[in-house]
């Protein structure tokens, strides 16, 4: 397969991306905002993945004509970068989160800024180092027309990296920004040493949590039930590569917020996201306590102890509501 493929970013993910894309014979441009290749080749932040010759990077306005561009830019500067992105360029947006403010996903974000791209979103369990090195891995691609889903997935699948199409964009997108907040109270879970029981209860009321507030925005449930809902949930909540989980990992020890967020390598999207999750949750009727408690957690209106037993002291109930997870 042959091609150009624009990739805006130049962070882990963006950088994971332009090497995939160059696997599928393309020959892609990144857009970086200020990274450059280092002496060795590669990019900053996956300093052991030298670019291939195929790949080129720039930070001036991409011109050209793609195929299609691979947003990877945290949410909440998507559209500052979204003008960038060449007329009639199918675009794929790669963030996982909610738009502080707007309450937006990345594709209300594109509707806003770019109506007249087509766009689409890439979710899933991908660590960007393991994307990076071509280990077997599998996504969602979802956008409103089924049709583009598929050829999009068509034309980014390699023999490694498996691509499903979906049309449940809001399913998809609401799996992959909630995950993040999800896996931010896993590592504050293990990291206060309140052990893998707790750990594996949080993961799966926040999966039952995650789904309720899916079906409310008219996602589909077996969504959440997919790649971009358990299986991100789980490789975020266990995996000790996720920005999230160390984020959580560090504040359960004990650290303050912002010294958990300088010593980080890169972008904590749940703890942009906590909060525009909980006001949407809010703004559906949906019972949303796990985020409700990182949410206040993480702005100091509730301490760990505080959360804990705020968590346990709900009162018991049905562990499945059928009148609302079908
Ligand atoms: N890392 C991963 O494993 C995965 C990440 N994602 C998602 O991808 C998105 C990006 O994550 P990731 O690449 O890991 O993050 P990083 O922190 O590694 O990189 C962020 C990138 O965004 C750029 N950027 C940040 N702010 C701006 C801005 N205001 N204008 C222009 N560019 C900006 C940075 O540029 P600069 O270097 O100049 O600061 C950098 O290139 C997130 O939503 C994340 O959830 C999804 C799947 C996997
Ligand atoms: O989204 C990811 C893996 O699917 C990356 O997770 P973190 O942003 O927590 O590192």
């Amino acid at each position: 397969m042959s091609g150009h493929i624009l990739v805006l970013g130049a962070g882990a993910w963006g950088t994971a991306l332009a090497l995939h894309a160059a696997r599928t014979g393309a020959r892609v441009q990144v857009w970086a905002r200020t990274a450059c290749p280092l002496p060795s080749g590669a990019m900053p932040k996956l300093p052991d993945f030298p670019l291939p010759a195929s790949v080129h990077v720039s930070s001036t306005p991409p011109v050209g004509s793609f195929d299609c561009a691979l947003v990877a830019i945290p949410t909440q500067h998507l559209a500052t970068v979204l003008p960038l992105v060449p007329q009639g360029v199918p675009t794929i947006l790669c963030c996982k989160g909610i738009e502080r403010g707007t309450l937006a996903f990345p594709l209300d974000i594109l509707a806003r800024i770019r109506p007249d791209l087509a766009g689409a979103v890439l979710s899933g369990p991908n660590f960007a180092s393991e994307v990076a090195r071509g280990l077997p891995a599998a996504a969602v691609i979802a956008a409103g027309d089924r049709a583009r889903a598929a050829m999009l997935a068509d034309r980014l699948a390699t023999p490694t990296f498996r691509l499903y199409a979906s049309h449940d964009c809001a399913g998809v997108q609401l799996g992959g920004a909630a995950k993040n907040v999800m896996a931010v109270a896993a590592g504050i879970t293990i990291g206060a040493g309140l052990g893998e029981n707790a750990r594996a209860a949080l993961i799966t009321r926040g999966l039952a949590e995650m789904t309720r507030l899916a079906l409310a925005l008219g996602a589909q449930a077996a969504t959440l039930a997919g790649l971009s809902g358990l299986g991100d949930l789980l490789l975020t909540c266990t995996g000790n590569a996720s920005r999230n989980y160390q984020m959580g990992l560090a504040l359960g020890r004990g650290t303050a917020t912002q010294d958990a967020m300088a010593a980080l390598p890169g972008v904590a999207e749940g703890v942009t996201t906590a909060e525009a999750l909980l006001t949407l949750a809010r703004q559906h009727g949906v019972d949303a306590p796990i985020t409700e408690c990182i949410a206040a957690f993480l702005e100091g209106r509730l301490t760990l102890a505080q959360a804990q037993a705020r968590l346990l002291a709900r009162p018991l109930k049905s562990e499945i509501d059928p009148a609302k997870v079908p």
